[in-house]
């Protein structure tokens, strides 16, 4: 398997070459140069794996012979050795139309740990292997960061560097990230949004010659290792409910803020697996959608609201969606992609929009009714929900029939956000290893949002 830029300029990437360019070097995103198809039967087989030994089959589809079979299926044991669920990702029965995919029991206590215990495992592995310097740029609305600092603090050979928005992210998640004293971790709280952090680390990346001077490796869903791991729980989800004799037409309802975990479903469903529906939950920040119930692409004003997680505005994956809707075409990625630098929109035409109309659904949940929605389950069901999994259940009971099942992916425990929990007026106990997190002295530096000011402090980090 090879890999190749959505803008068409690079080409005939390996596996490992393609984790360590991150955003590819003519500023698109790398995909893979053809989708591996898994039939029906191959679903069969798979149906008694564990979730490591299905992230090992699925990952093998993508690597090739460039890691050995027994390297790979070690990386995935110790990856996911580290959760605290035996099913590492377990769905949880709501109600029969409704179950929730529960992501949170890795160390960080959201979604992200799932391919970031694997891809700090991968980075270690090749540095051990290729000798390789391992610089990590990343940016965080709160999950990615804390996710990225613990799958690599302390490890040999490693730096990270994470920029989050100062003050726009929970107390909890601010905490996970500022309380690690590794000295290979550096924490940049930067004057302004999530987007100004992906956009000045985006600008370091495109610099290639910077990008290769200091070695910058992406830990963001820009990295196609990071889509690759998260396919993995769409395919488990669907193994789980099949085991269970469900038949019928499955979606899956994913809370939306960069479109990677939404993208990773999207491949999982271009692989083979049959997923009736994809439905896309946003909070106010609804430029994803605004795309899919208007057809067009265009940033809003930044809202910050009680899922500060997907408080985004440029959804980073989404060049990767453009690229399958318009065929594969890289010109016209490439020149859309100009097209919203230089008009600040892409507005689609009426048949793709009816494309992506059949491939996705959309609702964007306003702040009273992501309270309302936690509320109502922890109520009617004994469900505690956080407030970006509240937005996908929401999405979910407004966009689904009867006839359906939905699987909601449940992208963080709600004690990284009890900030809207206690909104709520509900009281809840937090795991012993976030309360722990209060009493430990916290590392960051305050920067200016500029490229200039975050290239200063890596050029001494690094
Ligand atoms: C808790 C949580 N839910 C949902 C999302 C949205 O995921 P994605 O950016 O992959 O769309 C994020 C981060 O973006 C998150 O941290
Ligand atoms: N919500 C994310 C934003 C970054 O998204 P990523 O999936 O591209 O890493 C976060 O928690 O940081």
């Amino acid at each position: 398997m090879h890999y190749k830029s959505t803008r068409g300029q690079v080409a005939g990437v390996g596996f490992i070459d393609a984790i360590l360019m991150g955003l590819a070097d003519d500023g698109g995103l790398l995909v893979p140069e053809h989708i591996p198809q898994v039939s029906a039967e191959t679903l069969k087989n798979w149906q008694s794996l564990s979730y490591a030994e299905l992230a090992t089959e699925v990952f093998s589809l993508f690597v090739n012979d460039e890691i050995p079979r027994s390297d790979l299926e070690k990386l995935v044991q110790d990856s996911y050795g580290t959760f605290r669920h035996p099913d590492v990702t377990p769905v949880r029965k709501v109600r029969d139309d409704l179950h929730i995919m529960e992501l949170f029991h890795g160390p960080t206590f959201a979604f992200k740990d799932v391919a970031l215990q694997f891809l700090g495992n991968l980075y270690s592995y090749v540095s051990r292997k290729t000798g390789s310097v391992i610089h990590i740029l990343g940016a965080t609305s709160g999950d990615t960061g804390a996710s990225a600092i613990e799958g690599v603090r302390g490890k040999e050979g490693i730096r990270i560097c994470i920029l989050h928005p100062h003050q726009k992210v929970s107390k909890v998640q601010e905490l996970q990230m500022t309380t690690v004293d590794n000295e290979n971790v550096l924490n940049l709280a930067v004057n302004g949004t999530f987007d100004d952090c992906q956009r000045i680390i985006k600008e370091l990346f495109a610099d290639v010659d910077f990008k290769h001077q200091y070695h910058l490796r992406a830990i963001n869903s820009i990295n196609i290792a990071r889509i690759l791991a998260q396919t993995v729980y769409y395919f488990y989800a669907y193994l789980q409910l099949a085991q269970q004799g469900m038949t019928g037409k499955l979606n899956f309802s994913v809370p939306t803020g960069n479109f990677g975990d939404i993208f990773a479903g999207y491949l999982a469903q271009r692989m083979g697996l049959p997923i009736h529906k994809l439905i896309l939950a946003t909070n106010e920040n609804n430029i994803l959608e605004r795309f899919v119930n208007e057809g067009v692409y265009q940033p809003g004003e930044f809202r910050g609201t009680y899922s500060p997680s997907m408080d985004i505005q440029v959804a980073s994956n989404f060049e990767r969606y453009l690229f399958y809707l318009y065929g594969e075409n890289t010109a016209e990625v490439a020149t859309l992609m100009e097209l919203l630098k230089a008009e600040g929109k892409i507005v689609i035409p009426e048949d793709k929009r009816t494309a992506v109309n059949a491939e996705f659904a959309a609702h964007a949940v306003e702040n009273d009714e992501c309270l309302a929605v936690i509320s109502k389950y922890y109520d009617e069901y004994d469900y505690l929900l956080d407030p970006h999994t509240a937005c996908g259940v929401a999405a979910s009971d407004g966009l689904t029939s009867a006839d359906e099942v939905t699987v909601t992916l449940s992208t963080a425990h709600p004690a990284k956000f009890n900030e809207a929990i206690a909104l709520c007026e509900i009281k809840q106990t937090y795991p012993e290893q976030i309360e722990a997190l209060f009493s430990k002295p916290q590392h960051q530096t305050i920067v200016d949002g500029t490229n200039e000011a975050v290239r200063d402090k890596l050029v001494q980090f690094f």
